[in-house]
């Protein structure tokens, strides 16, 4: 059973419905798995994330969260974590006061805190007052009350933002861990590193329309294609070989210090074979390697998207 079902949904904020948030939105995530829905500024993340959290209705479509209906079953979120965007807690009280005041409300044990606190780094500042806190360790308090009560799914809308580069590290763990786990967890961000990391399905959304559903690799070899980068100080000859293979094109060749480097495409993912042909005909290689650049990736689809949806 998946821990997330969204169907169909469309939301409009305004009263006319002339312009959809969401346009027909659907997405699932697998138990014990990581999903991240990534798109840019407005195209409906927050929005997805407000509707499986039961907190803003569809204007139509359907949502299921751990098998139950968010806006009839309360009681299923005592069993997800909640990272919000921009998490907004009270100025007057410390983080440790915040968590404690979770544990309440979700009926755990208050022993639980100094864990969480230990997990986010934040047991030094635990006593003094949110207004005091930098945005980052505000940010910090909001994952440590998101993870209380070892939750089976955990959503969280950029739960990056503000955070420094080592908390960032740590965060990451400690999703690898829930995971291993069995917690599920459904993620947005604007890092891709995390994503490349964390996320075993992503979604790609565009002004209220997911148009991709796959792996990293799956959206890498759709958007960017196959590239391989090959390092070689003999060029002529790796230029002569190239030409009696149908599946590969040379796209670009730039000279590296002593080096030339060349970018291939190819038609057909035939790596392997390509590799022993160009070492068998003499062609001298230091260096072979599939071009991954996700954000590359990202930033392709993202403009496919936009020329699409004119
Ligand atoms: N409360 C609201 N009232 C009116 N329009 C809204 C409201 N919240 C969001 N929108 C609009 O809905 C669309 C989707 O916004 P949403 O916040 O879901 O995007 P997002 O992908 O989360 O963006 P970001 O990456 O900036 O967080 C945008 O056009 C936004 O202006």
């Amino acid at each position: 059973m998946s821990a997330i079902i969204a169907e169909n949904l469309k939301k409009f904020y305004d009263k006319k419905g002339k312009k959809p948030a969401l346009n027909g939105v659907s997405f699932e995530t697998e138990r014990g798995s990581v999903t991240a829905l990534l798109g840019p500024n407005g195209s409906g993340k927050t929005t997805s994330i407000r509707i499986i959290m039961g907190l803003i209705f569809p204007n139509q479509g359907k949502v299921s969260i751990l098998g139950d209906d968010p806006f009839s079953s309360k009681k299923v979120f005592r069993e997800v974590g909640y990272v919000q965007e921009l998490p907004n807690l009270p100025p007057f009280m410390s983080g440790r006061e915040v968590l404690e005041m979770s544990c309440s409300l979700k009926g755990i044990d208050k022993g639980e805190v100094s864990k969480v606190l230990d997990i986010v780094g934040m047991k030094e500042f635990a006593d003094r007052k949110i207004a005091k806190y930098s945005k980052g360790m505000t940010q910090r308090i909001a994952i440590a009350e998101a993870l209380l009560g070892n939750p089976s799914l955990l959503v969280m809308d950029e739960p990056n933002i503000g955070t420094d580069p080592i908390i960032n590290l740590k965060i990451r763990e400690v999703i690898q861990d829930l995971k291993k786990g069995g917690t599920s967890v459904f993620m947005t961000s604007h890092q891709l590193d995390d994503v490349r990391k964390l996320a075993d399905t992503v979604y790609l959304i565009y002004k209220g329309k997911i148009f991709f559903k796959g792996t990293v690799e799956d959206m890498v070899k759709k958007f960017l294609g196959i590239i391989v980068i090959v390092d070689t100080t003999t060029p002529e000859k790796l230029q002569e070989v190239i030409k009696s293979i149908d599946y590969v094109k040379v796209s670009e060749m730039r000279k590296r210090g002593e080096d030339y480097r060349f970018l291939l495409s190819l038609k057909e993912d035939r790596r392997e074979e390509l590799s022993q042909i160009l070492i068998s005909q003499g062609v001298k290689i230091k260096d072979f390697f599939i071009n991954d650049e996700l954000d590359e990736a990202y930033g392709r689809a993202m403009e496919n998207a936009s020329k699409t949806s004119n």
